[in-house]
């Protein structure tokens, strides 16, 4: 497998306290990658480094061979190329579909691409019904589903999630999980989920990074990190035994 990032020695400090120190990590092209780990392990700080919102204080980061530790800035061919989601997603005024169509008519695609494109997303999350509602009136998992529908919307390389099936229920839960397995198998997206649900990182990915006060204790394809850890922590951290 081709690995889309490469970290090297990566260290990222805050007010002088060193939050993140990862000597390598090599993320797989067209596959899920999860990364779990206690509160404050460096979870969200690694997924802002790898979409160049973040610049670390040292180390190297390699997007496809090219060296982003500066960061990405707006405007650069390779944030094009990125998507993110977060947790809580928020609703640009207008309706449903104009909130997905945004970015797409941003970017001058013409209207009846923009048509196109949204409306295959709206019937892949299921809500094609109520594509013309106002986004402001929808509820938390529609707004969610709606979120993610908005960065699928450009097909994106790399798909950035940071908690994004937080405070949803389970059938919420599962319209977004089939939609990120649909950006992979579909569109050949790279995928990086941060999740507290580990029953997610197991269902989702191929690969899980399991981290720990800013450190990779454990990294490798899914069968080895859920049914055969090699790390005592990382046994602990999964059968939900330890305490933190
Ligand atoms: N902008 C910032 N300024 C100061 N400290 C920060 C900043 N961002 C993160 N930190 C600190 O860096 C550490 C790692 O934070 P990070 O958000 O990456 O952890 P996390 O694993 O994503 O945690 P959680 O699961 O709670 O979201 C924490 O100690 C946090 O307080």
């Amino acid at each position: 497998m081709e690995s889309i990032f490469k970290i090297n020695n990566l260290m990222k400090q805050f007010k002088g306290k060193t939050v993140l120190s990862i000597d390598e990590l090599n993320i797989q092209r067209g596959a899920v990658t999860a990364i779990i780990g206690p509160s404050g392990a460096g979870k969200s700080t690694l997924l802002s480094i790898l979409n160049g919102l973040t610049t670390p204080d040292g180390g190297k980061i390699l997007f496809e061979d090219q060296d982003i530790s500066g960061g990405i800035k707006h405007g650069d061919y390779n944030r094009r190329s990125m998507a993110m989601v977060f947790q809580n997603a928020v609703m640009f005024q207008g309706t449903v579909f104009e909130n997905i169509a945004y970015g797409l008519k941003l970017r001058g695609m013409p209207e009846h691409e923009v048509k196109v494109r949204v409306n295959e997303v709206l019937e892949l999350i299921g809500l094609k019904e109520i594509a013309y509602q106002k986004a402001e009136t929808i509820s938390g998992g529609e707004a969610q589903r709606i979120a993610l529908a908005r960065a699928m919307v450009f097909k994106p390389k790399v798909l950035f999630l940071d908690e994004p099936t937080a405070n949803l229920d389970p059938a919420n839960v599962t319209q977004i999980e089939k939609l990120i397995v649909h950006a992979k198998e579909h569109y050949g997206t790279t995928v990086i989920l941060v999740t507290h649900n580990m029953f997610q990182a197991k269902r989702l990915a191929n690969y899980t990074v399991f981290m720990m006060n800013g450190s990779i204790v454990e990294y490798g394809s899914n069968e080895e990190v859920f049914a055969n850890p090699s790390n005592e922590k990382t046994k602990l951290f999964i059968s939900g035994e330890m305490i933190y």
